[in-house]
């Protein structure tokens, strides 16, 4: 059977991330950056990380970040994970060693293709909505036809995603993974249990289904 991976960002609260993973998240994601109303600072990620149990992906989420501001929170929190968000290069991505996912924010008319083909190193894409001046957590779904079929790379689908699109979304573009925050809220940075369950549960009944497609 399928096994489209989960992440469920944007985590404020250790309680959130125990009970993300307990429902079978694969992924907790982790905002440092400071506009954002799901931003965290080292401390409250060092909690939260240290609630998750193992083998639960943390993954940290910057826009064009200092490095030595990046080198400071991977001295602090074990992330295995780094996602970018803002204008970095490949280059500066690749300066970590670590894992990283690059999201790509899909605009009508743009060349997705050349968007991503810098980053040939990231272990994914995260296709994320656009929203001026908004980086990421706009809680809006992008036009996923815009995807064309003959996008090979690694897909982790993110942008307004919840439990009643997100089935709709892994038929047509079968990412390796799911990416939700708003989606799961009953206020920005604080999840929902009851959306969460009902998210995950979602992707595993779309998992079910497609699976006995192939
Ligand atoms: O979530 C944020 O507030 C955020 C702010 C700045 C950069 C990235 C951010 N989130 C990154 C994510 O991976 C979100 O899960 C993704 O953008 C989808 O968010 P949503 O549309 O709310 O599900």
């Amino acid at each position: 059977m399928l096994h489209t991976r989960i992440k469920i960002c944007g985590i404020t609260r250790p309680e959130d991330a125990v009970h993300a993973a307990a429902r079978g998240a694969d992924a907790l994601g982790l905002v440092f950056y400071a506009r954002s109303p799901r931003a965290v600072s080292l401390e409250q990620a060092a909690e939260i990380a240290a609630s998750v149990p193992p083998l639960v992906q943390l993954v940290a989420l910057f826009v064009d970040e200092t490095p030595e501001q990046v080198a400071r929170t991977l001295a602090r929190v074990p992330v295995h994970t780094l996602q970018f968000h803002g204008d970095e290069s490949a280059a500066y991505c690749e300066q970590f060693s670590r894992p990283y996912l690059k999201a790509v924010r899909v605009r009508e008319g743009m060349d997705l293709a050349a968007a991503c083909a810098p980053y040939t190193s990231a272990a994914g894409i995260l296709l994320d909505s656009w929203q001026a001046g908004v980086p990421g957590g706009t809680g809006r779904v992008f036009d996923w036809r815009q995807v064309g079929g003959g996008f090979n790379r690694p897909l982790v689908l993110a942008g307004g995603l919840n439990a009643g699109n997100v089935g709709e979304g892994m038929a047509l573009l079968r990412p390796a993974a799911v990416d939700v925050s708003g989606g799961v809220e009953s206020e920005p940075g604080r999840k929902d249990p009851g959306e969460v369950a009902r998210f995950i549960a979602a992707v595993r009944a779309a998992d079910e289904q497609l699976g006995s497609e192939i």
